[in-house]
């Protein structure tokens, strides 16, 4: 059912600082800031060739994110996303098989504006998923 991997997220307390090490020391290249509210983030996309890392940091007040780097104060992997073809058809077979999606399970428009929904990381061995309609 699922596609490629789109994006690996790693939650990072200093967005400028974790982005001018991808690009001063790894030599990659890494996208501008990105604010997204109604996503509670602000994303830096590095584009690796054969996939993407995104970079997050919290915005504002209820960001889905602030918990995890409560938890992880040096920042640390977040979710990864996986490309579907069909997120409602993705999304119906997985709450069938008992996988808990997050929210109302209406998917909402991702940072490439393309449908997104994530999936509880205690389904899937203490990983976020993402999954992504391409
Ligand atoms: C930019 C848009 C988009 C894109 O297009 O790429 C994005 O990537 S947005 C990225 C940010 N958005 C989200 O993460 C939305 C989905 N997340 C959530 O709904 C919540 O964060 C959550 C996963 C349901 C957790 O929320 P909550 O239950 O309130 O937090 P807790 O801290 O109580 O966690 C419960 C439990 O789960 C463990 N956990 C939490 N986050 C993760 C994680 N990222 N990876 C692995 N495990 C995680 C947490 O440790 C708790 O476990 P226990 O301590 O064992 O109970
Ligand atoms: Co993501």
């Amino acid at each position: 059912m699922i596609g490629r991997l789109n994006h690996i997220a790693i939650a990072v307390p200093d967005l400028t600082a974790a982005a001018a090490k991808y690009r001063d020391l790894l030599g990659a290249h890494v996208g501008q800031p990105q604010a997204l509210p109604e996503h509670g983030v602000t994303v830096v996309f590095i584009d690796t060739g054969n996939s993407k890392v995104e970079l997050l940091e919290p915005l504002g007040e209820a960001s889905p994110i602030a918990a995890f780097l409560d938890k992880n104060p040096s920042g640390g992997m977040h979710h990864i996303c996986f490309e579907v073809p069909d997120i409602l058809v993705a999304a119906a077979r997985l709450v069938e098989v008992g996988a808990r999606v997050l929210g109302d399970g209406t998917p909402r428009i991702g940072a490439h504006g393309k449908p997104v929904l994530f999936l509880h990381p205690k389904d899937f061995d203490g990983t976020l998923i993402e999954l992504e309609e391409v």
